[in-house]
């Protein structure tokens, strides 16, 4: 069909198939993600939720199908290009923040202003903008080793919007919290991400955590199962 000039997804997966192995994660999963759209995938243990965020993010290759951003074929960059792309398009959030122990809280979010050559002040100056944002303003001078899982989780957000990202992929961004705190990093990263336009692929177990999103699809078995409205029309 000829393009009716709406604008398309930011993200597409199509038909991706990714074996670990012997073990099959994905058979056939597509996706589709719209620009500042915060869309949940949920599904059971072992149902290939991190695979597919992984191939959706450019971590992974998938086997067969493909991932489209911004009207790129993601698959089929060179290593040099998708991580540059990663770098600059996208932010990453994993079940534990993956902050640097020895850093503090400042320091670490204003890391990917610092590493891309950003002056220390300026650098300085956006990461208290970003942990304003995430209400974290008051853990600036702390270590990891010093903060609750739920300041270290907002840290890590904090982190991976500084750069002004189109899409954060987040795993599991609320697994190891208790439910207070999942609350507060979730209500976070959802008005935040609204304000900034940036579109979250959220991968969790929690239907709490998902309520967040403005889409929920499931994976069961490698395939995405629940209606994905972008892509087919379910009888
Ligand atoms: N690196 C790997 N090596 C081998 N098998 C893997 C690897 N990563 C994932 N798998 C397997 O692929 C399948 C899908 O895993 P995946 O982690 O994508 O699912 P998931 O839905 O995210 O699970 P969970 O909720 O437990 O994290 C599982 O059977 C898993 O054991």
């Amino acid at each position: 069909m000829k393009n009716t000039g709406t604008p398309g997804p930011l993200l597409a997966a199509h038909d991706l198939v990714k074996t670990h192995g012997a073990t099959p994660a994905l058979r056939g999963a597509s996706l589709s993600l719209g620009p500042g759209e915060i869309l949940a995938v949920t599904g059971a243990s072992g149902s290939g939720k991190s695979t597919l965020l992984h191939c959706m993010a450019g971590i992974v290759r998938p086997d067969e199908g493909s991932v489209t951003y911004d009207r790129q074929r993601l698959d089929r960059l060179p290593e040099k290009r998708l991580s540059e792309l990663r770098r600059t398009g996208f932010g990453v959030v994993f079940q534990f923040g993956q902050l640097i122990p020895e850093l503090t809280a400042l320091d670490n979010v204003a890391l990917p202003l610092l590493l891309a050559g950003t002056s220390r002040p300026r650098a300085h100056e956006q990461a208290r903008d970003w942990l304003e944002r995430f209400g974290a303003h008051d853990l600036a001078a702390l270590r990891p080793g010093q903060m609750s899982g739920g300041q270290a989780q907002r840290t890590a957000l904090a982190r991976a919007l500084i750069t002004g990202p189109k899409v954060v992929f987040a795993d599991e961004p609320t697994g190891a919290l208790d439910s207070l705190a999942a609350e507060q990093v979730m209500t976070a990263l959802a008005r935040t991400a609204r304000e900034a336009g940036t579109a979250v692929l959220l991968v969790t177990h929690d239907a709490r955590t998902a309520a967040y999103a403005d889409r929920e699809v499931s994976l069961l078995d490698g395939v995405v199962v629940a209606e994905d409205p972008a892509l087919e029309v379910t009888p």
